[in-house]
């Protein structure tokens, strides 16, 4: 394969969906410069790319939300220009759509969730008629293979199985209707490994029977597993379209970035984490020394006996310049544990102290005298909670340390620009200019920028929540060094992290949750993504498997 691997197009008759030259500007950005897509009946499609290539602009001119500026949209034989292209046509046409967030409504029953979308069958005097309702959904969800009742509350359901119901309720109106199209952005972002693969088998299930879905991740090993041809963006631009290949990971980044660039990656210092290897040999990494071994003015964070929310229990030590994860299930009190330690919840009971730079111990706070004690957090929800989106990039970038531009005549705006110029490079931030809208950002830019603006402050105690979640494979690389540079200048970082191949990417050690409680502590040989699979899953699992039949 070349560097612009010609793309072998598939035959005329095969594609149900075509994008040709498609190009979007949003002022400035050139989001997409002449894009093409093609994607075969049956198939399973990748659309890859590196944050800020134009993965989501697409989705959103199909879907609507974007008009494009030039180009031509054919859906299953119906050819638009892009400025006379109707959605709603599209929709007529095949194309569905499941968007990242879902749109689910928690609170609601799977089958209520089902109506809101399609309408409530209704009976003389327009009477819900709910058992039909119930006996249709629950059709469908058997057709889905999801093992689950329609009466359950969505936010009942584990993670791939909201997913899937999203799925299911996307294609209810038309199921088993082999001309819809499904579209999926980053439809496994949040699941940690095993719910992927849950979703992941019974998408190619579906493409197996003839469904045609194409899917947009930032995970290389998941597309690699499922996906039968593969579109590669870089700049707005398609520069590869690979057709029933078996392309390697390295071969997708080399395309993503351009040869050079990959280079780089390769080197990087997290050896193998593009490979989906354990990227240390496990006998080769040193054993972490148990935490209890450390002298009192080493620890730098200190948890003891936590109690509050779903913690039970908790006891933990960090050692100044360590790295140590935090693997568990979704609800088994990951994020809770980094909240906590920041002060945003307040224990029921149980202490956490927090020693700063100087060497001074500071008992529970909140998370004003957190960040005092030299505490930084990026949460999970970084464009939600931890940005401001009316502000600019550079805005974002130089809230956390504002003060140090004060001068005696007032802030120093060439500084603060100067130093956002410098971490938008240092962090790959794809941007117009640091002095665009922090919204004008793709989802994974918005995630470099807060976390460059933790960074910088030079914290003490890191505590990172889904640090690379929509980021880039490339940038991804970039923010392990930036990291693991941090705990050596003496950082001590504590990340929590569905990605368990991350945690042993980056981690000396990871400690296991299980229902609040440190059920593992695990290091040194034993630290590989396999081994964190088994014990994040065993003894307090729910039991059912996510599908009937699935094979795992
Ligand atoms: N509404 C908007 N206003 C201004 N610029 C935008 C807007 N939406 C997207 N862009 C810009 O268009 C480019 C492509 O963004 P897009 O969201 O399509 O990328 P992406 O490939 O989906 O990235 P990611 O993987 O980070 O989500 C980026 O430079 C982005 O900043």
């Amino acid at each position: 394969m070349t560097e612009t691997a010609s793309p072998k197009a598939p035959a005329a008759t095969d594609v149900v969906l075509r994008v040709a030259g498609l190009t979007k500007r949003f002022g400035a950005t050139l989001a997409l410069d002449k894009a093409d897509l093609a994607l075969r009946h049956g198939t399973v499609h990748a659309l890859v790319g590196g944050n800020g290539c134009g993965k989501s602009t697409t989705i959103k001119v199909l879907a609507g939300v974007h008009r494009g500026d030039e180009g031509r949209i054919e859906v299953a034989g119906t050819a638009w220009d892009v400025d006379a292209y109707d959605p709603r046509a599209g929709r007529a046409a095949g194309l569905r759509f499941v968007h990242q967030d879902l749109g689910l409504f928690p609170q609601l029953s799977i089958a209520e969730n089902f109506a809101f979308d399609a309408g409530y069958p209704t009976g003389p005097g327009g009477r819900v008629q709910w058992r039909n309702l119930h006996r249709r959904v629950a059709e469908l969800l058997t057709t889905y293979e999801i093992d689950a009742d329609p009466r359950t509350p969505v936010g009942a359901l584990r993670p791939a199985q909201r997913t899937l119901v999203a799925i299911c309720r996307a294609l209810q109106d038309q199921e088993g209707d082999e001309r819809l199209i499904l579209i999926l952005d980053e439809p496994t972002a949040t699941l940690p490994q095993h719910e992927s693969d849950v979703l992941l088998e019974a998408v190619r299930r579906r493409a197996d029977q003839g469904q045609t879905v194409m899917m947009v991740s930032h995970r290389m090993p998941e597309v690699l597993s499922v996906c039968d041809d593969f579109t590669v963006f870089r700049d707005g631009r398609t520069v590869a379209a690979l057709v029933g290949q078996r392309p390697t990971e390295h071969e997708l980044v080399r395309h993503m970035t351009g040869a050079a660039l990959a280079r780089t990656i390769d080197e990087s210092v997290v050896p193998g984490a593009l490979d989906g290897d354990t990227p240390v040999p496990a006998d080769d990494r040193p054993a972490a020394e148990p935490a209890t071994a450390a002298a009192d003015d080493d620890v730098v964070l200190r948890v003891q006996d936590l109690h509050g929310g779903p913690l039970r229990g908790v006891d933990l030590e960090l050692r100044r310049g360590e790295i140590v994860g935090v693997a568990g299930l979704v609800g088994s009190g990951r994020s809770s544990l980094l909240r906590t330690i920041f002060g945003e919840h307040r224990p029921a009971s149980g202490r956490v102290t927090v020693r700063d730079a100087a060497g001074r111990v500071h008992a529970d706070g909140d998370p004003r005298t957190r960040m005092e004690a030299g505490v930084a957090m990026v949460p999970e929800d970084r464009a939600g909670e931890a940005a401001f989106a009316e502000l600019t990039i550079r805005d974002n970038l130089s809230v956390t340390v504002r003060r140090k531009y004060w001068r005696l005549w007032g802030m120093s705006q060439r500084q603060e620009r100067a130093d956002a110029a410098d971490l938008v490079a240092r962090y790959g931030v794809r941007a117009a200019s640091a002095d665009a809208p922090f919204t004008s950002l793709s989802g994974g830019n918005q995630q470099k920028v807060v976390l460059a603006r933790w960074l910088q402050r030079q914290p003490s105690l890191l505590l990172l929540d889904e640090p690379t979640q929509g980021v880039d494979v490339m940038s991804r690389a970039d923010i392990y060094r930036t990291v693991q540079e941090a705990a050596a200048g003496g950082c001590t970082v504590l990340v929590a992290s569905s990605d368990l191949l991350e945690l042993c990417s980056l981690c000396e050690r990871v400690i296991v949750l299980q229902d609040g409680r440190v059920a593992a502590h695990v290091s040194g040989a034993q630290l590989t993504p396999d081994h964190l699979t088994v014990l994040t899953q065993s003894t307090t699992e729910p039991p059912s498997p996510t599908l009937q039949g699935a094979s795992r």
